[in-house]
Order: C-alpha cells, then sequence, then structure tokens
C-alpha cells in the first residue's frame, strides 16, 4: 500500500471538526443542522439510527452533494451545518473530508460514530425494512 486506510482517516482527521458526543448531542434537533448517516440501508434497519438522520449511503455521497450531479439531494443545498457519523467514524472520517473539499461546509463528524452514541445512551430510532 502506498497509504493504507489508517494513514488517509489520519490525514483526513488533522483537516476536519470531529464532535465529542456532548457536542453533537447539543446540535441534534436544531433546524439548521442536518445529521447524516452514512451507513448502508441494512445497517439501518438493524441497529436504529439517530432520529431524523437523513441517510446518505457512503458511496454516493459525491454524487449526491454536487448540484451539477444528476443524482443531487437537495438536502445538501439547504445552507445547512452538516453532521456526519457512520459506525464507527472511520467512513465518517473520509466523507467528511470529501464533502469539505467539495466545499460543503460546515461540516463536521462525530467521534466514535453511532456505535459510542448508542452506548452512551444517547437517543436513537428504529428503521424499517423497505
Ligand atoms: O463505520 S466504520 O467507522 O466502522 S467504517
Amino acid at each position: 500500500m502506498k497509504r493504507g486506510y489508517r494513514q488517509l482517516i489520519d490525514e483526513a482527521e488533522e483537516k476536519i471538526e470531529t464532535l465529542t458526543l456532548e457536542q453533537a448531542g447539543a446540535l441534534h434537533g436544531r433546524d439548521d443542522v442536518v445529521f447524516v448517516d452514512l451507513r448502508d440501508r441494512r445497517e439501518l434497519e438493524r441497529d436504529g439510527r439517530i432520529p431524523g438522520a437523513f441517510n446518505c449511503p457512503r458511496g454516493m455521497l459525491e454524487f449526491w452533494i454536487d448540484p451539477e450531479s444528476p443524482y443531487h439531494k437537495p438536502v445538501f443545498a439547504e445552507g445547512k451545518t452538516y453532521v456526519f457519523y457512520c459506525a464507527s467514524g472511520w467512513r465518517s472520517a473520509l466523507a467528511t473530508r470529501t464533502a469539505q473539499e467539495m466545499g460543503l461546509e460546515p461540516v463536521s463528524h462525530i467521534s466514535g460514530g453511532y456505535s459510542a452514541w448508542k452506548k452512551a445512551g444517547m437517543a436513537t430510532e428504529a428503521v424499517a425494512a423497505k
């Protein structure tokens, strides 16, 4: 490997904002903040999600953010604050860096991801199978 996953994550983390659970919890529920769940649909159905989070599978990220893309999702053009999370904070570190490079801002991610959020007893909701 020229640059392995760990190096990519470390490099991303130097350039992005990482929220503690407390900081993320304080942002949750605000009208001007969108929580973006980067996990796959089956992970949401199995484990639930942060209430109200918008599901953007990481594989679609660039295509859903870019207004020029045929797959663009308007949620990314609302001028809000974006809080990304995944299961443990790895995918979200890379995704936050990419979103930042694309010009989405402000954007940050949650340290430890959904597993830390859930373990801390913070609010979750079930996601029904489609
Ligand atoms: O969701 S993850 O941090 O395990 S890649």
